[in-house]
């Protein structure tokens, strides 16, 4: 039985021959030991001539992927069934769609196939779309070169096409419409969706495809395909359990981690196919016992048994990994289809964040240029080029935010997500933390009454954020580890309805993640404080009024922005989460001004300093501005200069006194013991010194040393 499977794996290689399925057959029924089952096989070219052939043996199959309408033919096919539903389920999603944008003229292009794989979908479509009044301007098909069906399609001016064709044929007919213009923005490809990723970039050469990548790549942009869903991704039943005892996610997760890759399109329908035959031969099993025989009694010529068996597979129905697997009077899968768009939406996005980042870019190189500027040396440039690291990066996550399962294949889309939270996450680290241990150190100076001191360095503020980032790397690895992100889908609410058998459920992609609410509320929760301590240290620090030192105000008006846009994003979105355009927009819109006005309210100060009379360069001037005081237009520049000048007369009298309290030491040190009675006295004095002391020195430190300041060392 599960021979078949590996037969299959085996026959796809020699593009999924017929012949040599048909041999392979034959192989298992003469060598035993005796089958009682078939699992395959993947094509519907292998399949048909092998359920039409089987039968003979009273051998039930299964395939998982074989997608023929033909297959439901029971006269010919009795004893097939499949975990997975014909393409003729695409048909109403395709005319859905059509109606939806209002798109009333088609051209229809199929592959001519000995299967009718595509003709049988393809004739229903017509029958379909004339029900609906779509007018059909041109049905073409085509057996390997597409070149004059496309040039009839061209000339009677169709704009929306869509395709039945293989892999190898698609990359033949996208190449071809690429050479005769008929791609971009003024056409529609609607196409199916179960090829491999990346497909159109695939055996270029070896197919003899005379594009390149990148004209393939320009061809199929913007193309519409309809697939079967391979993972049961709805929100609720997803975290359901599985007939298997896993959840649809942990399924997938487990696949990932046996095979180090994402579920592949059919795997899933497999592992469901493999458990109806199980289900199917322990229910029959019961059955049998009844009537006293059991399935080692199986023999190719016991249709009795085979009968059982085919009843029993009607009256089947679990939740698989797929989704709820049952099937119909034709075998076939009561199943999911999903409508994908390969599209660049987000370009205008994409292209605003690209401007952002090239804004920090510049602010970096401001920062480089004109280090040696008091207004940007005091201002601890290296923690400035941390917040513009960190600004960066959250631009860069608005772009990752827009690719959706067009621009990546789904099952890559997870790994989407997690680079997307990591980004954002540790960006905000980075932007926020840097801001925040900037302020704390004002505060520090500012706030300070205590006598004992000790210098805090930017290397000091540097590792504080260092630790921060380590914290979110620590729990984003957690995160990672333990229930990492995949693709999600969402229903849309809209329209649901059955036809043809077909239940039609439009849905959205989103990023999923077991717990992630859980997740998810612990990184705002641990953002949320960090806003908050920068807003208590913004306000601590709100009168400190020497600019290059103190970012107090820029930073109550970052976090300010960022604590309404973000409220005002999350509430929005959460409204409207099911219109993907407009939850992509006004995220990456909150997003992207959060971000600049943050780095505008940090680094514009310092620009218009820069620009100013002295170019923010006053501190190198100072002898040469006391000399003539009347240069100081500013009540700024001078407070900044006399507190200076006050600091450096205040510390030479510091100076003549501790030295002066030294000596006194020395002298009652070499007392005698009964004439100690004052030193009591003595230390109380020298503690009153030292606290006055401190007073003035933490009045105002030494510009010279910005960066260098004095905190309390309790
Ligand atoms: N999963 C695609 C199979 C196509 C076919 O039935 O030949």
């Amino acid at each position: 039985m599960i021979g078949c499977y590996l037969i299959d794996c085996y026959l796809c290689q020699f593009q999924c021959d017929p012949g040599i399925g048909m041999h392979i057959l034959y192989d298992h029924i003469y060598n035993g030991p005796t089958k009682i089952m078939l699992l395959g096989a993947a094509l519907s070219p292998v399949t048909q001539p092998i359920a039409d052939t089987s039968k003979y043996w009273n051998l039930l199959q299964v395939s998982y992927s074989s997608t023929s309408p033909a297959l439901k033919n029971r006269e010919l096919y009795p004893r097939f069934f499949r975990t997975i539903s014909t393409d003729l389920a695409f048909n109403p999603a395709r005319v859905e769609l059509l109606i939806k944008y209002g798109w009333k003229r088609v051209a229809t292009l199929h592959q001519n196939e000995p299967s009718g794989i595509f003709s049988q979908t393809t004739k229903k479509l017509h029958e379909l779309l004339y029900k609906k009044g779509i007018d059909i301007v041109a049905g073409e098909s085509f057996t390997e070169d597409p070149t004059n069906q496309l040039a009839n399609i061209k000339e009677k001016d169709a704009r929306i096409i869509i395709g039945s064709f293989y892999e190898t044929q698609a990359r033949q007919v996208f190449c071809e419409a690429f050479k005769q213009g008929i791609y971009g923005k003024r056409y529609v490809w609607i196409i199916i969706g179960w090829y491999d990723d990346s497909w159109w970039e695939r055996d270029l050469e070896t197919e003899g495809v005379s594009c390149d990548v990148r004209e393939m790549r320009m061809a199929v942009d913007g193309y519409l395909a309809t697939d079967h869903m391979n993972l049961n991704e709805d929100d609720v039943t997803s975290k359901e359990m599985t007939v298997s005892g896993l959840t649809a996610l942990e399924y997938a997760k487990k696949f990932r981690n046996l095979t180090g890759i994402q579920t592949s399109h059919e795997s899933s329908f497999a592992y469901d196919a493999t458990w109806a035959i199980a289900l199917v031969l322990n229910t029959s099993a019961q059955r049998l016992r009844e009537k006293g025989k059991s399935l080692e009694n199986f023999t190719y010529e016991d249709k009795e048994m085979a009968d059982a068996f085919e009843e029993t597979f009607y009256n089947t129905s679990f939740l698989g990994v797929t989704g709820q697997v049952s099937f119909t009077k034709y075998g076939e899968r009561v199943g999911y289809v999903k409508i994908e768009q390969l599209q660049a939406l987000f370009a205008c996005m994409a292209g605003v964040a690209v401007l952002g980042i090239l804004l920090g870019i510049g602010f970096l190189w401001i920062n480089f240029l004109y280090r040696e500027r008091r207004i940007i040396k005091m201002s601890s440039p290296r923690l400035n080029n941390v917040i513009v690291a960190g600004c960066i990066m959250t631009y860069f996550s608005v772009i990752l935010f827009g690719l959706d399962g067009g621009v990546v294949a789904s099952e890559k889309y997870g790994q989407v997500c997690t680079a997307r939270a990591w980004i954002m996450c540790i960006g905000f680290t980075l932007a926020f933390g840097a801001m925040f241990t900037k302020t704390w150190r004002v505060h520090a100076i500012f706030k300070s009454i205590s006598p004992k001191k000790k210098v805090i360095r930017d290397e000091h503020l540097l590792l504080i954020v260092l630790i921060l980032v380590f914290v979110d790397v620590l729990y984003l690895s957690l995160w990672t580890g333990i229930e990492p992100m995949q693709t999600g889908y969402l229903e849309l609410g809209e329209k649901k309805r059955m036809e043809d058998d077909k239940e039609i459920i439009p849905v959205v992609q989103h990023c999923e993640s077991e717990n992630i609410s859980y997740w998810l509320g612990a990184v705002y929760g641990f953002k949320g404080l960090l806003l908050l301590f920068g807003v208590f240290l913004a306000w601590e620090t709100r009168g400190v009024t020497i600019p290059a030192l103190n970012d107090s105000k820029s930073i109550g008006m970052s976090v300010y922005n960022v604590v309404i846009l973000s409220i005002l994003g999350v509430a929005i979105t959460s409204f409207i989460k099911e219109h993907q355009n407009a939850t992509f927009t006004i995220t990456a819109f909150f997003t992207i001004v959060c971000t600049t006005l943050t780095l505008f309210f940090v680094f514009v100060p310092k620009v218009v300093m820069l620009l100013s009379l002295d170019g923010g360069d006053e501190a190198s001037n100072t002898k040469r501005r006391t000399a003539n005081n009347s240069d100081f237009t500013t009540s700024m520049d001078k407070n900044a200069v006399n507190m200076t000048v006050e600091n450096s007369l205040l510390k030479k009298q510091l100076a003549v006194r501790e030295q002066h309290l030294m000596e006194l030491r020395r002298l009652l040190e070499n007392l005698p013991p009964e004439s100690r009675i004052h030193e009591e006295n003595s230390e109380e004095d020298e503690g009153k010194f030292k606290k006055r002391k401190s007073i003035v020195q933490f009045k105002q430190p030494d510009p010279s040393h910005a960066n260098e300041s004095f905190v309390p060392d309790e």
